[in-house]
């Protein structure tokens, strides 16, 4: 594996870094293996994950890039505790610790390639049910509104805060709206850790920079994003501050995005 960064660095993968919040919280994964039963032998094992190893790092944005099947939303999956068929071998550490179910629910957001939005309410509606669904139903009315009115300004939603999110039958907000609303579903909960899968798929380039542009303000929160990413603009691929590379279920690059021009290849 080729690496700039010293994936060795987070070899002490269960340590005591309790105080993750407002500091953001370090990933780190090592001899990563995913299998599923083959869907193309029969009682053949299909490693979709193969000794996969690396960090991401608080504050901080990392890409997922390879090509088609290479495996970054199973990457992505397997990290967030989304996969629940299938066998997960190797460590996953959050800041030190074992991730349980309770600890992703708590601590990390997820934002899916496909928008999950409900068209017939505005993009303020939507959100205010998202934290009426998924925050403490102990926090008062009033202190949700506050959170939704933060986040609007934050995503740069205020201007279409009242607009139906609309369908394909309807028009309503624009993608790049609709992916900020989607991405802002997942801040919610205000999570220390951000996956996004393809955050900017079906965006046209000047949207998608838009898009990536907002996500990467999130890491002064001082939380830890990492997106798979498809064929990003070269704005958006500069936002990044690291990258792993995958084929075929396995890292071929995990390192700072650039070293490789700073080490003049
Ligand atoms: N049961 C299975 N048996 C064999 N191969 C499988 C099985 N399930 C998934 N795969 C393969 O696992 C690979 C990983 O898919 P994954 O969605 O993680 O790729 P990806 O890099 O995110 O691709 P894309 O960029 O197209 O979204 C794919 O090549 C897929 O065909």
């Amino acid at each position: 594996m080729a690496s700039s960064m010293d994936v060795e660095a987070g070899k002490d993968v269960y340590t005591k870094e309790k105080s993750f919040a407002p500091t953001g919280m370090r990933i780190v994964f090592k001899d990563l293996d995913y299998s599923v039963p083959s869907n193309t032998q029969k009682g053949v094992k299909a490693f979709l994950l193969k000794k996969v190893a690396g960090y991401f790092e608080p504050r901080q944005m990392a890409a997922l890039m390879g090509p088609s099947g290479s495996g970054k939303t199973t990457l992505l999956d397997v990290l967030a505790g989304r996969k629940n068929a299938g066998v997960t071998e190797g460590t996953v550490a959050f800041a030190g610790q074992k991730p349980t179910p309770q600890f992703l629910r708590r601590y990390t957001g997820y934002v899916e390639q496909f928008d999950t939005l409900l068209g017939s309410l505005s993009v303020y509606e939507m959100l205010l049910y998202t934290a009426e669904l998924k925050r403490s139903i102990r926090e008062p009315l009033e202190s949700k509104k506050a959170a939704v009115e933060e986040l609007l300004t934050k995503l740069g939603l205020q201007r279409c805060r009242d607009v139906k999110i609309g369908n394909a039958m309807a028009k309503g907000i624009s993608g790049g709206q609709a992916k900020r609303t989607n991405i802002g579903i997942a801040l919610i909960t205000n999570p220390r850790v951000l996956f996004l899968d393809e955050p900017t798929s079906g965006l046209d380039s000047f949207t998608s920079n838009e898009v990536m542009r907002v996500v990467k303000t999130l890491v002064d929160d001082g939380v830890t994003i990492c997106a798979t990413i498809h064929s990003p603009t070269s704005f958006c691929f500069s936002l990044f501050d690291s990258l792993i590379m995958m084929v075929k279920g396995r890292v071929v690059y995990f390192g700072a995005r650039g070293a490789r021009e700073r080490a003049g290849w």
